[in-house]
Parts: C-alpha cells; sequence; structure tokens
C-alpha cells in the first residue's frame, strides 16, 4: 500500500502569468522563486523549492497534482503497482525534472484523465521561509469535482491508498463527497472529491498559522476588490477555520487553519455527514454564487505526453 509524505505542488493555468504571478505573490503572500516568464511561474509555500507552477493557457485551471511519496523505494513499489494495475505510469524526463528541481518523478492518469504525479524529493530552498504579512505555512489541499463519483472514490482509496476522512450525504443517503487524506499523513483531507455534472477545479487551499492571518487577509484582499466569497466560517468535517476567494481568472483559493489530523494506527471511523448548511459551515454564513465556477481541467489522453 503506497505511504505517502504530503500533497507537494499543484500546477495551474493561468490566463496572464505575470498578472497572475503578482496576485500569489502580493495577495496569497507566496514565496516567487526564479524568474517570472511569459509562460511560467514558480512559488513556495514552504522549504520546497516549489507548491504552486503557473502555467499559461487560455483556460484557467487545473493542470496536474503532485504527491510526494514517503520515500524513493516508495516511489519504486507505486510504479510498479500502477503498471501491473494496467494505469500505464510513464517516468519524467530529465529535462522536465531538472526545471521542476525534482529527483524521480511519474505521472498516470486517473478515471477522469486527470495528471496525478508522484515524485520522491524536490530540492530544498537556501533560504529560510518566512512568510509576510500572511503568514502561509503550506500548501493543504485540493478539491476536484468529478462526475463519476464513485469510481473516482474507488481509485483514490482502494488503488492509491488515500484514507477516507468524512464524508457528505444527501437526504436520501447518497454520496456526494468525500475528504481523504494520504496516508500515513495526519490531516483530515489533502485531496477531496465532489459530485459534479462536470469535471472540474473546486478550489485549492493554503494553511494559515493563525487566526490573525485571516482577518489580515481579509481586509487586504477586500481592499484590493478581491471577491472574498465564503467566510470566514468554520467547516464541521475538519473543524477548520476557513476563508474563500477568487484568484485573477476567478479560480477559487481558500484560507484554512486548524483542520483535525489522525493517528497512523486506530484512526477514528469516518462519519457520514449531511448536506446541510450547517455542516459546511457552523457559523452558517452566506456564500456567493461565483465559488468553484471557475477551474477547467486540462485532460490529456495521449499515451506519451502527461
Ligand atoms: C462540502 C463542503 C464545501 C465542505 O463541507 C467543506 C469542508 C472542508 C473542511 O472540512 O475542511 C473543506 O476544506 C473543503 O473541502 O473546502
Ligand atoms: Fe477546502
Amino acid at each position: 500500500m503506497i505511504r505517502y509524505k504530503k500533497l507537494g505542488y499543484i500546477a495551474i493555468n493561468v490566463t496572464d502569468v505575470k498578472r497572475s504571478a503578482i496576485f500569489y505573490r502580493d495577495m496569497v503572500c507566496l514565496d516567487q522563486v526564479g524568474e517570472i516568464t511569459e509562460d511560467m511561474a514558480f512559488f513556495s509555500s514552504s522549504s520546497d523549492y516549489h507548491n504552486l507552477i503557473l502555467n499559461k493557457s487560455h483556460e484557467p485551471g487545473l493542470k496536474r497534482i503532485a504527491f510526494e511519496l514517503e520515500s524513493t523505494k516508495e516511489l519504486e513499489r507505486a510504479f510498479e503497482m500502477l503498471e501491473r494495475e494496467g494505469y500505464n505510469p510513464i517516468e519524467v524526463d530529465k529535462e522536465e525534472r531538472a526545471l521542476l528541481k525534482i529527483d524521480k518523478a511519474f505521472r498516470f492518469r486517473d478515471p477522469n484523465g486527470v495528471t496525478f504525479e508522484f515524485y520522491n524529493k524536490m530540492m530544498q530552498r537556501a533560504e529560510p521561509y518566512e512568510p509576510s504579512p500572511v503568514k502561509v505555512l503550506k500548501l493543504d489541499h485540493v478539491v476536484l469535482r468529478v462526475p463519476n463519483f464513485q469510481e473516482t472514490l474507488h481509485f483514490f482509496n482502494e488503488v492509491l491508498n488515500f484514507k477516507i476522512s468524512d464524508t457528505r450525504h444527501k437526504p436520501d443517503g447518497e454520496m456526494y463527497f468525500a475528504f481523504m487524506r494520504c496516508f500515513p499523513n495526519p490531516y483530515h483531507h489533502s485531496f477531496g472529491i465532489s459530485q459534479g455534472d462536470d469535471l472540474r477545479l473546486f478550489h485549492i487551499a493554503f494553511k494559515v498559522k493563525d487566526i490573525d492571518d485571516i482577518g489580515i487577509a481579509r481586509n487586504r484582499l477586500t481592499k484590493s476588490d478581491v471577491p472574498v466569497v465564503f467566510g470566514p466560517g468554520r467547516h464541521m468535517a475538519s473543524g477548520s477555520i476557513f476563508m474563500y476567494y477568487l484568484d485573477p481568472d476567478g479560480l477559487t483559493l481558500e484560507y484554512t487553519l486548524g483542520m483535525e489530523e489522525f493517528p497512523e494506527e486506530n484512526p477514528r471511523e469516518p462519519r457520514m455527514l449531511d448536506n446541510t448548511l450547517r455542516t459546511t459551515d457552523l457559523w452558517e454564513g452566506p456564500s456567493d454564487p461565483r465559488i468553484g465556477k471557475v477551474g477547467h481541467v486540462e485532460v490529456n489522453r495521449s499515451e506519451a505526453n502527461v
């Protein structure tokens, strides 16, 4: 069974790299790493060389999601298992690994055609990470809307060994949301899926240090006319305080703080949670209809180029 270290990085597509780079640096408060070009920009929210890549595209949304595995041995085992099970993992070539500052990596597609990357280690930055004025501590989680919920859940839970922390259900009992942790990483969810009409990036979340960061961020965002589309509030599932806002393309970002942590052995059973507003937000605040609306997912079905 695959063992993970963490959600490593997310590559997103943006329509204007320079505009978005300024936003992710000055409003989200991530560290810019290297030069911003017309096509690409790298950002870090830790000692890792990067945790977010911006790519130029005419359709804003998700390009790929990368997880760091526990060890090089674990990466080799995962590659063999996915090959054996017919998921066609493909090694990332040397040139791209050099660009990404990653040692060894491979990519494959989930049942929706979304590109996932698994890698063993990334270059660590020499400069200390000192986020300011909003203290972003890490890339926290990503949530996708998927049209084939049960097949996707089976893939992540049974094949990739993600553990289910909690699920949400409609009044007739049908499951429509699953929060998953990348075992044995303790955090309630690094990845979530929601039933949707189409495949879409719902949101990307960054963890902040404390409640002051939520307050400081809210004031900075609203002063700059950045839409804050939900929160501050508190999610019942993970117990976290949240605030969602939109990037320049309308992609949904979340600041989160205070998520439940699970032990590796004898974790609690996943709970069945309902679909009420109170479960989504214990403070029962209003949300803006623009939340989660933009988020095209790049799906590449060709064999070679993942
Ligand atoms: C169905 C929703 C939006 C929900 O309950 C979200 C909960 C959490 C959480 O418990 O932390 C999220 O972070 C989230 O997926 O946004
Ligand atoms: Fe979230």
